[in-house]
């Protein structure tokens, strides 16, 4: 089907036709069986894997289309088709393991139901059932048979497999002009997405595969991805999209502050928490440059970071192809983590917000030289070095949109027509949004939303009646039979009662103690009506904010970023229980609440309620809380406050580090990955001849790995129309005609795709079972947010795997198992899977689904 959808794009009148094999079909009902000795699953018939990762595993299926009679070609269609395991017991019961082990924010239990498997592939579904783009992986059915124990996506088969972009000794295997047609794909399914309002938040070369004849790649693995309904709604709209960063519509999308993605892909406002840590100065000659002895550049451009927590939006992806770009040119990441430090997540992060990056004197396999850092003049090495500068600026604000990027000279210079290519290729259309879309893709996020939203509309309804009350007031005085003025007063009677002799303390939230006094202070009596028009910012943004509050309290600075400085948020920290040493406390000790802070007088009702709110939802029994925290009882009762956290963190952080032999775990294969120097030899990664390069870009007869073997699919030649459009422009070279198709019984034959490492890995693999770690690094999904939970991505990691439950369940490297259940050999929870999928010897026809 892979063929069929790309003939769909390449013989198109239209460049960029819509992808449409016809919408996603969803199937409620799953079939397994023998038929000839081949697993089938439907009408899909299983071959090998080709893939593997954090979220599920791929295998190469062929789709039986019946109505066709055998031995016709188009009989079997070859498609990629994932599978992901719901929650298991395993999963659930690792979750409870971590949750006891480590402190209670706010973000937990959030965080874990955003982490849940089934939500994601849910998530992964929405998102991918709105794609339809040549330059972006189609999603075709879904199997989703609510007594199995799997759901099933079946896609299109990308037979060129993801894009590899260095050799064994980390040198760069791709040209500078593959490098670039990869990149302009990668634009244009990018610019789709955002368009969509889908925020990729992955954007790395192993995402990125090939078409069977190395002509495109597309966008693939949306696991990690997030619909953003306001983006959307701007892209919808009459093709104005909101470019202010600030807008807080984009904050409204509180599922982008987890940390998700690839560590060294991650934009630096996804770590934020990591800019100037202390760490930074040690570790100014972070070794990024290679072999040139160019040393690291810190120009005082990209080093520039904002004061405060950037706001997460579509930009994250910008900087991640960014980083895709360097990798393909130069063969290593640009941002490392320091081997000094153990090559810790935590350095890593701190080098992408501190650290400038180097580049070698020559760029590419075909060596085209830079020009060094900063290039002068035209040549193809300083426009791409430049262009890399707009890629990877650490201010959001410096950073390049697509739009700019796409009109990049360097992306025009091979078009016969870059003016129409533009025109082409820019995304169109008014985009449906509906009300299902929204649920399935941001049900989450409403959770979080909750308290929030019911405190902004009760203080809305007092802001309201606030007005109306003092409309009349204006008018003729107050009028006792307004059901509102009699409550207010009410309210603000018996607390003045009760707090009056304390009125003049200007210190009303600082400690439990004092916490009533600004109730006294609020007494609307006292309230100017010039300020009724004030309103602080939402406090829904609470937990946006606390990431900032308490991370700031790792490093020197006892400002927490992030902090709007808005009285709703100092509201916040004063309806923090304040148990112990508080970061309110520690303010309110200081006498530090300056009156231009302190919520307006006219926003004390509404300040009142908030307070009230946001302290029952702090102080909800919190099943999650560790009862080993050896905290007061104050507690565990409540939520930490920034210190608290912490200091928690800190001590898990040490216990970490104490732990000599701990078994690795997957994250930390990644991180191996970072620290490697050049010379350290990749293992699994076999010689990489120019034979092998060759079959990279089509040509050649050896075999590349198993995701890489060619399938039946015959490769279709491109029109002229059509060589314009992405990659397929500038390919004219004959010499780069695509080989023959091989037949399927390499398929066979192949070897699994993800190999997993060998040497000190064996105690991952016992542990967590085979590796499907590839060397470009996996993908997280942290369960914590970017803030408070996250101490130096060691145990959070480790959980992460936990999380996901699939990992350990035995990941069938061998391609043998993907429809049956593979927990039974290794769910150590003792939960029989009793849905698990089995298959009966007994031929089946296969049910026909055309
Ligand atoms: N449509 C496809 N065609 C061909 N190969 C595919 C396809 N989809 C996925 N693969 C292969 O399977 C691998 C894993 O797929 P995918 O990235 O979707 O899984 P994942 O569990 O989300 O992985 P990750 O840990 O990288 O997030 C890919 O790197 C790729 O090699």
């Amino acid at each position: 089907m892979a063929a069929n959808s790309d003939s769909i794009v390449q013989h198109s009148p239209q460049p960029v036709a819509p992808f449409d094999p016809g919408d996603v079909v969803t199937t409620d009902r799953l079939e397994a069986y023998m038929d000839e000795g081949k697993p089938m699953l439907n009408n899909y018939a299983r071959h090998a894997k080709i893939g593997g990762g954090q979220h599920g595993e791929v295998y190469l299926c062929y789709k039986i289309n019946t109505r066709v009679p055998p031995g016709d070609p188009d009989r079997r269609v070859p498609v990629a088709m994932k599978s992901v395991k719901r929650d298991n017991a395993r999963a659930k019961q690792m979750k409870r393991l971590r949750q006891q082990r480590l402190p209670t924010t706010e973000h937990t239990p959030l965080a874990d139901k955003l982490g849940t498997t089934e939500a994601k592939i849910r998530k992964e579904i929405a998102i991918m059932k709105k794609c339809r783009h040549p330059h972006v992986v189609r999603l075709f059915e879904i199997i989703d048979d609510r007594m199995k124990e799997k759901i099933y996506m079946v896609m299109e088969y990308l037979a060129g497999g993801e894009v590899k972009w260095r050799n064994e000794h980390d040198q760069p295997i791709l040209s500078v002009e593959q490098t670039r047609r990869i990149i302009r794909d990668a634009i244009l399914g990018l610019e789709y997405l955002h368009h969509q309002g889908i925020i990729h938040r992955d954007i790395k070369p192993a995402n990125l595969l090939w078409t069977e004849d190395r002509r495109q790649v597309k966008i693939a693995d949306f696991g990690v991805s997030h619909f953003s309904y306001a983006q959307r709604l701007a892209a919808a709209g009459d093709g104005a999209i909101i470019e202010d960063p600030e807008d807080p519509i984009l904050l409204d999308d509180s599922d982008l502050t987890r940390r998700a993605g690839t560590p060294s892909f991650l934009a630096p406002e996804v770590v934020y928490e990591h800019t100037n840590e202390p760490l930074a100065s040690s570790l100014s000659d972070v070794p990024t440059a290679r072999s040139s002895g160019i040393p690291s550049i810190a120009t005082s451009q990209s080093l520039t970071t904002p004061s405060k927590r950037p706001p997460i939006t579509k930009a994250i992806d910008i900087w991640a192809l960014g980083v895709t770009l360097y990798c393909l040119l130069f063969g290593r990441t640009p941002f490392v983590a320091d081997p000094a430090a153990a090559g810790s997540e935590w350095s890593l992060y701190n080098s992408i917000c501190n650290h400038g990056w180097a580049v070698d004197n020559v760029m590419g396999a075909d060596h085209i030289p830079t020009g060094g850092r900063r290039p002068v003049g035209d040549s193809e090495g300083a426009v791409v070095i430049r262009l890399l500068d707009h890629l990877l600026q650490k201010d959001v604000k410096n950073r390049i949109t697509l739009e700019k990027l796409k009109c990049n000279k360097w992306f025009l210079r091979d078009l016969s027509d870059p003016k129409k290519w533009l025109q082409l290729t820019l995304p169109k259309g008014k985009i449906d949004v509906t009300y299902g879309e929204e649920q399935e893709a941001m049900s989450t996020v409403h959770f979080r939303w909750h308290w929030g939203v019911v405190s902004r509309r009760i203080s809305s309804l007092f802001r309201r009646s606030r007005e109306a009350n003092q409309e009349g007031q204006d008018a003729r005085g107050p009028v006792r039979s307004d059901p509102n003025v009699r409550i207010r007063r009410h309210r603000s009677a018996a607390l003045a009662d009760r707090r009056r002799p304390d009125t003049s303390d200007l210190n009303i939230y600082g400690s439990k103690n004092d916490k009533g006094k600004h109730h006294a202070e609020s007494d609307p009596s006292s309230e100017p009506s010039s300020s009724s028009g004030t309103r602080p910012k939402s406090i829904e943004r609470w937990p946006v904010s606390s990431i900032g509050g308490s991370i700031a309290h790792r490093g020197p600075s006892p400002t927490p970023k992030g902090y709007h400085g808005s009285p709703s948020i100092l509201i916040d920290d004063r309806t923090r229980p304040s148990n112990t040493t508080s970061a309110a406390g520690s303010s309110s000790a200081s006498g530090n609440v300056s009156p231009q802070s302190s919520p307006t007088t006219t926003d004390k009702p509404r300040a009142r309620f908030a307070m009230f709110l946001n302290t029952i939802s702090q102080w909800r029994p919190n099943k999650f809380s560790s009862p080993q925290s050896g905290s007061s009882p104050s507690d565990s009762a409540g939520p930490s406050s920034s210190t608290d956290v912490t200091q928690r963190t800190r001590t898990i952080s040490i216990k970490a580090h104490a732990r000599t032999n701990r078994p690795t775990r997957r994250s930390e294969e990644a991180l191996r990955y970072y620290q490697r120097t050049s010379t350290t030899p990749r293992v699994g990664s076999g010689p990489l001849t120019a034979d092998r390069r060759a079959s990279s870009w089509g040509q050649g007869d050896q075999p590349m790995e198993f995701a890489e073997v060619l399938s039946e699919c015959s490769s279709n030649e491109l029109n002229d129309r059509e060589m314009i459009v992405g990659s397929g422009g500038v390919c004219n070279d004959r010499s780069f005609a695509p080989r023959t198709p091989s037949r399927l019984s390499n398929v066979a034959t192949a070897s699994p795709a993800s190999e997993p490492d060998s040497g000190d890995d064996d105690e991952v693999e016992q542990r967590f079972g085979p590796s499907c770690f590839d060397e470009d690094s996996s993908t997280i999904a942290s369960a914590f947010d970017g803030g408070g939970g996250w101490q130096d991505g060691r145990d959070l990691d480790e959980d992460e795997d936990d999380d996901d439950g699939h990992h350990h369940d035995g990941d069938n490297v061998n391609g043998d198992l993907m429809f049956e259940d593979d927990d039974e050999e290794e769910d150590d929870s003792g939960d029989p899977d009793d849905d698990a999928v089995t298959f009966s010897p007994r031929k089946r026809p296969p049910p026909t689904h055309d």
